[in-house]
């Protein structure tokens, strides 16, 4: 059987995913994890961290002015939070879905929120928004250094057609 594998050109789209310290104390990380590598996502960068506050600030600078944003801050640190990089072919608009919506309460059933979580104030994870978000976030939580490279040979970076 003749095969051809294309490989897709610009694979390399990069978003920023954390588990959310509810995440974290629910003991969901690996479950998360195992979603992403399932998808066919490429981990290539992973942390646990007590978040500092100015980290934080800047990562929801765009919600600084909303009533929830002081819990939202006391929520986001305290506990540790596990910070990833996924790569992959339209991984920002991807984890979206597979996040679901916002608000639990209408995140359909087989999304990581509409599967975990009940509530806004506790919804598990983050996905960056945009591809744009994503390299700005990426930015803000990972150096360079921390970032790794690495080649595969299996589905995620060739296609069978
Ligand atoms: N009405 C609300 N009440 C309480 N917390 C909220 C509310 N709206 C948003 N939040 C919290 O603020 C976070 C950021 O809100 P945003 O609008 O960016 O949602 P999101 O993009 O789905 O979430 P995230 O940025 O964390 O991935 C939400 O994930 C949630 O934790
Ligand atoms: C909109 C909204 C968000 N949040 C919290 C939960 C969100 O995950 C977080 C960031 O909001 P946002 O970035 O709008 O949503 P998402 O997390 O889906 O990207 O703020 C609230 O607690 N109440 C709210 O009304
Ligand atoms: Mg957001």
């Amino acid at each position: 059987m003749k095969c051809l594998f294309i490989v897709i050109a610009g694979v390399s789209e990069r978003t920023l995913i954390a588990v959310k310290p509810d995440g974290v104390q629910r003991r969901l990380v690996g479950q998360i994890v195992q979603r992403f590598e399932q998808r066919g996502f490429k981990l290539v960068g992973m942390k646990l961290l007590q978040a500092r506050e100015d980290i934080l600030s800047q990562h929801y600078h765009d919600l600084h002015k909303k009533p929830f944003y002081p819990n939202l801050l006391r929520y986001m640190s305290s506990g540790p939070v596990v910070a990833m990089v996924w790569e992959g072919h339209n991984v920002v608009r991807t984890s979206r879905l597979m996040v679901g919506n916002t608000n639990p309460a209408e995140a359909y059933p087989g999304t990581i929120r509409g599967d975990y979580s009940v509530h806004i104030s506790r919804n598990v994870i983050h996905a960056s928004d945009s591809v744009e978000g994503a390299q700005r976030e990426i930015h803000l939580w990972f150096d360079r250094r921390e970032l790794v490279d690495w080649d595969c040979c299996d589905h995620s970076s060739s296609y069978q057609v």
